[in-house]
């Protein structure tokens, strides 16, 4: 019979269990007849071996497997054994460890001293069946991590401590004590070696390096939550002046709960970019409402025209302009203080802590660009630029605005190259990428094609972001309500209510629309630089011009109408009840769709874009059947060893579920021949798929996203 563990062996039926167990107890005896100072010819003598070791109490073996005995007793005789090259004497404590040792070793199980008589040469021997308090059985699972860990720290790994799942015994956590010095120091090799650990291993994997003390800790990385309520903290010191140094805004957490936050002192300027649904607006007015407990003025340029109306009364918002001529307006006159600015500090007169900070918002930023350009053909006349000069303030106060205190969050709906080419993307020190990015957007925003490609798609919030060090973690941005759409007495109400800030340092301000100037013979209609240059006025000062006035005053003429207001009859100009409501009898298409010649270059572009993944019937058709149209090419068969991070992979061909390859796929350890491929699905569940490494499977790329 072999050497090594006895147990297992063979395939045992009924009665012959029994005898199996007998057959083990003699050749465990036969065994140990060194140890118990026997000569070889005596070792091999029933007589001389009969009643030396006798097993007792077996655990219950299943159909092929004898068990082991919960009890080992053996007789010996005092004298001198040799224990690997030193000699020692019968009975003492080095040789019942060694005689437990090997006992355990070869029945696949541990052994610990019941009792031992060293007068009357009787040892007794007890199985362990509960490992001690910290310890941890050595299973199957066990065993692969450990052999995963030490081949991947090339044979010098010492596991100190092993943390399971225990329900489901699946290892959670390894500390690591290595000798593999030196390599270590490149990024790379850890990298490699990290990110072997989490395809060989179940579940997502990090590692912990202790670079000095030459040890590391492996562990499954924490799962993010699926939603988090923005906390509402007591309202901080809200003089913007006093205040500068030490404003920092919370948006989310990481993995560890850590909170991730922008310092707009530190990293003047924050990119955020995420497509419809991922939470951007929600993030958005996240940092409204806390820039504005801070007591700084907020500058909104609204995109889309309808995402911050709830933030129009909010106090400190000092104005949220919704159409282009205002955005155009908003983003001039910010560049103009901070151009003042500088201009103060070149002659003296003011140095950079006089100033006030200003928080300058400019959401979808890709709707406001294509909505310019649109509107300034329009209105381009002989001797304007050939671009509207909106486009280069915003990089200028993206460039600049550190030192003018002009801060400035732009969002938008997907990594813009001529945001983030070069040096440009260095200007946004603070960047958060929500929702899943396709490798050319992960180059754009992280330099890096596969960071915050495998985002599950179905966790709104979910994002890359900076953290403290400035390194991209994946977290989860705080939820906030909508203004617009909390109801009083709901919770998201009250929330609301403690996010709000109780005072408004910072009056609200309105754009006064140029007008046609009828004074010559032709009239003549404003120009761009006339819409930039647009005049403010207080809010206050002018109920006539200002939106929040009319709302009320609306809400008591036709509150509840709403319904007549939206209706299609009302929208075809039909309705006589409606045609006070929708504007002295005008058909609503005259607002909607082309421009109204009662107000010049008014309306062409206040409408809100249509989401941007609607379009043709076809379209449609595939929106419906498809879930990743659009993101990701056709399936097509491909070899299991040229999957790519980033790459979707049918995971489960009679559910159809597809799933994001996390990390490049990997040699089996265990089996050179088929390659372990770790994935990542919407819903953020992750797992490992073992195929052959010619294996053809269904695979997606990713498509190219990007403006
Ligand atoms: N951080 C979050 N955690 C969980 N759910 C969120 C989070 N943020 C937003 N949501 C929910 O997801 C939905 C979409 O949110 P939101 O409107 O902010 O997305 P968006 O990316 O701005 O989309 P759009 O561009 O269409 O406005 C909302 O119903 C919102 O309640």
């Amino acid at each position: 019979m072999a050497a090594g563990t006895l147990t297992g062996a063979g395939v045992i039926v009924g009665g012959q269990r029994s005898a199996r167990r007998s057959e083990i107890t003699t050749y465990l005896t036969s065994t140990l007849a060194p140890l118990l100072g026997l000569s070889a010819s005596s070792a091999t003598n029933p007589k001389a071996t009969s009643g030396l070791v006798i097993t007792r109490s077996w655990t219950s073996g299943l159909r092929d497997w004898p068990g082991r005995p919960r009890r080992v007793r053996v007789r010996y005789v005092p004298g001198r054994a040799r224990v690997g090259d030193v000699v020692v004497d019968i009975g003492d404590s080095r040789w019942v460890n060694e005689l437990a040792r090997q006992i355990g070793s070869r029945l696949g199980g541990e052994y610990e001293v019941a009792r031992n008589d060293q007068i009357r040469g009787r040892l007794q021997l007890r199985l362990r069946t509960k490992p001690l308090p910290g310890e941890v059985p050595e299973t199957a699972q066990v065993r692969r991590a450990k052999k995963v860990v030490n081949e991947l720290l090339a044979g010098t790994a010492k596991v100190d401590n092993v943390d399971v799942d225990d329900t489901t015994g699946e290892v959670r956590r390894l500390t690591v004590k290595h000798d593999v010095g030196a390599k270590l120091a490149a990024p790379g090799y850890r990298n490699r070696v990290e990110r072997t650990v989490s395809v060989m291993l179940p579940g997502r994997w990090r590692a912990r390096w202790d670079m000095e003390a030459d040890s590391v800790v492996f562990e499954v990385r924490p799962t993010l939550p699926e939603s988090l309520w923005i906390p509402a903290r007591a309202l901080p010191e809200d003089d913007p002046l006093l205040n500068y140094r030490a404003v920092e805004i919370p948006c989310g957490v990481d993995e560890d709960g850590e909170a991730i936050a922008w310092r707009p002192a530190i990293t003047p300027q924050w990119l955020i970019t995420g497509e419809t649904g991922s939470g951007k607006t929600s993030t958005g007015h996240g940092i409204l409402t806390q820039i504005t407990r801070f007591g700084w003025p907020v500058w909104i340029a609204d995109g889309k025209g309808i995402e911050f109306l709830g933030f129009q009364d909010w106090p400190n918002v000092q104005i949220v302009a919704s159409r282009i001529e205002e955005q155009v307006a908003v983003i001039h006159r910010a560049w103009q203080l901070m151009e003042h600015r500088y201009q103060l500090v070149v002659d003296r007169k003011a140095r950079t802590e006089d100033f006030e900070p200003l928080m300058v918002f400019v959401d979808e930023f890709t709707d406001l660009k294509a909505n310019l350009q649109s509107w300034y053909q329009q209105i381009k006349v002989k001797g304007d630029p050939t671009k509207p000069p909106t486009l280069a303030e915003v990089g200028s106060i993206a460039r600049k605005g550190r030192t003018a205190r002009v801060h400035l969050v732009l969002s938008m709906q997907r990594p813009d190259a001529e945001i983030l080419t070069g040096e440009a993307r260095e200007n946004f020190g603070q960047r958060t990428g929500m929702g899943q990015l396709s490798p050319q957007g992960a180059q754009m925003m992280w330099n890096n094609p596969v960071t915050g490609v495998t985002i599950p798609r179905g966790r709104t919030g979910r994002a890359i972001g900076s953290n403290s060090t400035g390194l991209p973690v994946e977290m989860q941005c705080y939820r906030v309500p909508d203004p617009k759409e909390a109801i009083p007495g709901t919770e998201e109400y009250e929330l609301l209510e403690q996010l709000r800030p109780p005072e408004s340092r910072h009056e609200r301000l309105l754009i006064v629309s140029p007008e046609i100037d009828w004074s010559g013979e032709e009239p003549v209609e404003p120009t761009f630089t006339d819409f930039a240059e647009a005049e403010w006025v207080k809010a206050a000062d002018h109920p006539e011009l200002d939106p929040i006035a009319w709302e009320l005053d609306r809400d008591q003429n036709t509150a509840g109408d709403g319904r007549t207001l939206s209706s299609a009859m009302t929208v075809l100009g039909l309705d006589d009840r409606s045609r006070d409501a929708a504007g002295g009898g005008r058909r609503l298409f005259d607002r909607v769709g082309r421009v109204d010649t009662s107000k010049p270059y008014a309306a062409a572009t206040s409408v809100p874009d249509a989401p941007s993944n609607t379009g043709t019937a076809g379209d449609d058709r595939d929106l419906d059947d498809d879930l990743y149209a659009g993101h990701y090419s056709h399936p097509t068969p491909t070899q299991a060893s040229a999957l790519q991070v980033g790459d979707l992979v049918c995971v489960d061909d009679d559910l159809g579920s597809w799933a994001v390859v996390e990390d490049e796929p990997i040699e089996d350890f265990d089996d050179p021949d088929s390659l372990l491929i770790a994935w990542r699905d919407d819903q953020d569940q992750s797992g490992e798929l073992v195929v052959a490494s010619e294996a053809l499977m269904q695979a997606r790329r990713p498509t190219a996203m990007e403006d």
